[in-house]
């Protein structure tokens, strides 16, 4: 472990590396009222995360044992001004580039300017909102983005209100319902008294559901979810041929199909999922695409209709869902693959064991966060070989890959038929076909 004035001369070297960097772009350091620290060239891009990775163990070691608890403790606080700023809409009345008094704030949102004061400089110490001179309130920029991003509101909305709450009741979950694989025995459904899913539930009520969709959009967007890293992270190219085909199971409005095809000459994109997504992603495909990619409605929980595609597609579906289930959906296709076909799926891969850079946390949170909403999680490359293991003997993991610079990553399995020949689970179907007959007798 590095000393304390390791640790900061580490912070130092960094600090210095992006400063120079601002300079040499005429930006000033990055600060509180102007963040200068976006869209970075890549070695930069991991000196900022090195720096905040740095800061926070130098945080923790000077904050001690007992600091440590209480920033954890505590942490609820956080959460609480958050929402009382975004409860009364708060960023949106303050001027981009001047102060307003904290009476004259109150006034406008309609709240007591004691509980504006009280709230805001709370929130001030997690960088929302600054206090330059006494009484009155300006923009950090956290607070600006709030008031500008309709994305960023729409993610603290669902995060602080739609997410939050149940996870207060999770271990209550696990009491009642031990063991429990069942995406109706969460916490979110003890938080929201429901014995619906999560994404049921939401539908019932549309403008959560809007919000969440606008907050999955903002969170997923940006350089660590660039699609480019799949496009560019997978050898596509290998199977760009006349008659390729990948199916993009739970593929939504087909965005992802709609990029890869436009990075392939050949391959044909069918994009599967429930019928009214089915039916805006059809209405929202650009013409031009109509030949390449192509809408199915089908439940992934009923056997796969398309035969031998070189490609099973899946991007954030079975984070979603607990192995009992994902298992489920993985044996569904099984009918209809042919010697060679790939599962691809793109999701969160947290390390095996633990991993404490800071940076590397986001990870873990969503972990969190499958087991509040779904009793599910996200899986790390040893509970993917297992989980395909336990469905058949067929399915071979190849392994994993991240992409540089890529928050999410690659999972691959093969299907081979030659494992499955003659045992049970063995595929009827496919095992009447020519190519396959003739794969089986090697
Ligand atoms: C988190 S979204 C992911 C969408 C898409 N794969 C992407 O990455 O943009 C999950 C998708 O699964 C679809 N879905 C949920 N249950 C399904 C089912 N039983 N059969 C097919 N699709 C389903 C939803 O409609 C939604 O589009």
């Amino acid at each position: 472990m590095a000393s304390l004035t390791e640790l900061a001369e580490n912070i130092l070297a960094h600090a210095k590396r992006l400063d120079a960097f601002t300079t040499s772009k005429g930006l000033p350091s990055s600060s509180f009222d102007r963040h200068t620290l976006s869209d970075l060239p890549t070695d930069l891009e991991e000196c900022r995360k090195s720096l905040v990775d740095a800061c926070q163990s130098l945080k923790q070691l000077g904050n001690g044992p007992i600091g440590q608890h209480y920033e954890v403790l505590f942490n609820f606080t956080d959460a609480l001004s958050l929402r009382f700023v975004y409860h009364y809409k708060l960023a949106l009345y303050v001027p981009d580039d001047e102060g307003i008094s904290f009476s004259e704030l109150g006034r406008a949102a309609g709240v007591d300017e004691t509980l504006v004061r009280r709230f805001l400089q709370h929130a001030m110490i997690n960088g929302f909102f600054q206090e330059k001179s006494p009484g009155f309130v300006s923009h950090s920029t956290a607070s600006l983005l709030l008031k500008q991003s309709k994305g960023m509101q729409d993610t603290v909305g669902f995060l602080l209100y739609d997410i939050a709450p149940g996870s207060v009741h999770v271990i209550e979950a696990m009491q009642k319902w031990p063991h429990s694989g069942e995406p109706i025995e969460t916490g979110f459904n003890i938080a929201e008294q429901t014995s619906d899913s999560f994404y049921q539930h939401l539908a019932r009520d549309k403008e959560r559901s809007r919000r969440f969709g606008g907050g999955m959009r903002f969170m997923t967007q940006g350089s660590l979810y660039d699609i480019n890293h799949l496009i560019d992270g997978y050898d596509w190219g290998a199977l760009d041929r006349p008659g390729g085909c990948v199916v993009d199971v739970g593929g939504g409005h087909g965005g992802v199909s709609q990029a890869l095809a436009r990075a392939t000459k050949h391959l044909k994109f069918v994009v599967q999922d429930l019928e009214g997504t089915v039916a805006e992603g059809t209405r929202l495909l650009p013409p031009d695409l109509s030949g390449r990619v192509e809408f199915m409605s089908h439940d992934f929980f009923k056997e796969q209709p398309i035969q031998h595609a070189d490609i099973y597609f899946f991007r954030f579906i079975l984070h979603n869902w607990s192995d009992k289930y994902a298992a489920q959906i993985l044996e569904k296709l099984i009918p209809a693959m042919k010697h060679g076909s790939r599962v691809v799926i793109y999701e969160f891969l947290p390390d095996e064991v633990a991993n404490t850079s800071w940076t590397q946390k986001q990870k873990r949170n969503l972990d969190m966060i499958q087991a509040t909403g779904w009793n599910s999680l996200e899986r790390t490359a040893s509970d993917w070989r297992k989980l395909f293991a336990s469905v058949s003997k067929g399915y071979q993991f190849l392994g994993t890959k991240t992409p540089k610079g890529s928050a999410v990553s690659l999972i691959e399995a093969s299907f081979e038929t030659r494992q499955v020949n003659g045992v049970a689970g063995s595929n009827p179907i496919r095992d009447q076909l020519p190519d396959d007959t003739a794969v089986l007798a090697s």
